[in-house]
């Protein structure tokens, strides 16, 4: 049986190591058939094995270009050469599907989204403190010191912006149980 949560796009943002995937990920396998994560454009080319619809929309770069110009993304960048992005289509086509789409996104993300028709509603995942935070992102063992240091500037500035109020809901990662227990209450609140 598929569990229904409503068709509204669920935005979950917050401080990079704050636990987003980890609820992501357990949440995803729990309700494999509810959510979805909208599929990205790129202008890479595909690897082996990639679908194109699936793994990626794969375009070129003068139709991402056209894309861009028509405001049709709600975020995209460049790297090392190509660009991704996405668009208020795909995020749309979750729902079409009937899924929920969950959107994973920081504070610029979550400024676009409320720019556009998708109705979303808005997450915010907190760590319980900075210094934990910090312990977490040195504990994940995927960043340099460096990338750390971005980590927790760009964490001040997140964490400043949810306390305007832009979220509908900010769960604090403390016990994981407990920001679980949360999360499914969140989501699932709306019919
Ligand atoms: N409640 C918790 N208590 C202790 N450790 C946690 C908790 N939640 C997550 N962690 C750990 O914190 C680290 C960061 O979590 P995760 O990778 O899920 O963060 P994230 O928000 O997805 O980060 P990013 O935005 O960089 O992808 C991981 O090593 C994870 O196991």
């Amino acid at each position: 049986m598929v569990v229904k949560a409503s068709l509204r796009p669920v935005v979950i943002s917050g401080p990079s190591g704050t636990g987003k995937s980890t609820l992501l990920k357990r949440l995803f396998a729990e309700y494999p058939d509810s959510f979805g994560f909208s599929v990205s454009h790129t202008t890479r080319k595909p690897r082996p094995g990639e679908e194109n619809g699936i793994a990626y929309h794969f375009v070129d770069k003068p139709r991402f270009e056209k894309l861009i110009g028509e405001n049709a993304f709600l975020e995209h960048a460049e790297f090392s050469g190509n660009y991704y992005g996405t668009s208020i289509r795909s995020v749309e086509d979750v729902g079409t599907k009937g899924k929920t789409c969950i959107l994973d996104i920081d504070m610029q993300g979550v400024i676009s989204v409320k720019n556009t028709p998708l109705n979303a509603r808005y997450l915010f995942l907190a760590p319980p403190s900075l210094e934990i935070l910090r312990a977490r992102l040195e504990g994940r063992g995927t960043e340099s010191p460096e990338s750390v240091k971005k980590r927790m500037d760009q964490a001040e500035k997140e964490m400043a912006f949810a306390e305007t109020g832009a979220h509908d809901k900010i769960i604090v990662n403390d016990d994981l149980e407990k920001a679980y227990k949360d999360l499914i209450d969140f989501i699932f609140e709306e019919p």
